[in-house]
C-alpha cells in the first residue's frame, strides 16, 4: 500500500481527479475502451466534480459503480444517482454508464444479467474506492451475510451482501475484481478514518475487508 496524506481536503480533491484523469487519459491511449469505476457515499462528490469537466475522450470510458445500494435511481440513497449528478454532466456526460441495480425486489434475480454486461469491462482499467469507518470498502461489510462469498478467490463478480449497518440489501463488486484493477486508489477523510486504516493492519480480511484490495492501492488522505 501507499499511503498519501494531503494538508487539507480540498486540495486533496483537486489532485486526486487531476491524477485519475491521467490515468484515464493514459489508458484511453493505450485501449479503444476504458473503465472507470468509482465509488457512491458521502466522499467522492468533489472528484466527481473536478472530472466532469476534464477533456478526455469521455464516449470511450464506461463508468460503473464498485457497489449499489438496492434502490431505484429515484432514491436520495442510490449510488448511481450521486454519479450521474456529479460526475456523468458537463464534458463526462458523453461516458457510458452501467449500472449496478436493476428494477427487480432482489438482486439475485438480475446479477447473471448484470455480470455479463460488466465482464467485458475487466480488468477494471483505473478503480476509486472509499472507506467506511468500519472498514468497509465497496459493499464489502465487516459481518456481512455474503462477506465469505465476495472475499473468496473465486467469487463471482457481482454479489449481494445483507449487513446490519448497511441499510438496505446492496451489490457489490468482489473482492477479486477490485484488487486485480490496473490501478486502484482509496479516498478517505478525517481522523476515525485513519485510525481505522492502522487498525486494518492488524485484522483480518473478514473483520476489515479493506485490507482486499490494499496490496496494489494508493490511499489519498486528508482530514
Ligand atoms: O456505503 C458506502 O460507503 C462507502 C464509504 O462511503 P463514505 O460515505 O464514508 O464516503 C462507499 O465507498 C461505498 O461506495 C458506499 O456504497
Amino acid at each position: 500500500m501507499t499511503f498519501e496524506d494531503y494538508p487539507d481536503a480540498e486540495l486533496m480533491m483537486f489532485d486526486l481527479a487531476d491524477l485519475l484523469a491521467s490515468e484515464l487519459s493514459m489508458a484511453l491511449r493505450q485501449n479503444d475502451a476504458v473503465s472507470f469505476c468509482v465509488p457512491g457515499g458521502t466522499t467522492p462528490g468533489p472528484i466527481f466534480d473536478v472530472l466532469s469537466g476534464v477533456k478526455l475522450d469521455w464516449d470511450r470510458v464506461t463508468v460503473l459503480p464498485s457497489d449499489e445500494r438496492w434502490v431505484p435511481e429515484s432514491h436520495e440513497r442510490s449510488n448511481a444517482r450521486l454519479i450521474r449528478q456529479r460526475l456523468l454532466t458537463g464534458r463526462a456526460a458523453n461516458a457510458r454508464f452501467l449500472p449496478l441495480y436493476a428494477d427487480a425486489p432482489e438482486p439475485e434475480a438480475v446479477l447473471d444479467r448484470l455480470a455479463a454486461e460488466i465482464e467485458p469491462l475487466l480488468p477494471l482499467n483505473v478503480l476509486l474506492l472509499g472507506m467506511g469507518a468500519d472498514m468497509h470498502t465497496a459493499s464489502l461489510f465487516p459481518g456481512a451475510d455474503g462477506l465469505a462469498e465476495a472475499l473468496d478467490d473465486d467469487a463471482p463478480l457481482l454479489v449481494p451482501i445483507r449487513a446490519p449497518g448497511a441499510g438496505e440489501t446492496r451489490v457489490t463488486l468482489s473482492a477479486r475484481v477490485l484488487a486485480d484493477a490496473m490501478s486502484c486508489h482509496v479516498v478517505i477523510t478525517g481522523a476515525e478514518k485513519r485510525k481505522a486504516l492502522e487498525r486494518a493492519q492488524d485484522l483480518s480480511a473478514d473483520e476489515a475487508p479493506i485490507l482486499s484490495v490494499l496490496a496494489n492501492a494508493t490511499v489519498h488522505w486528508a482530514p
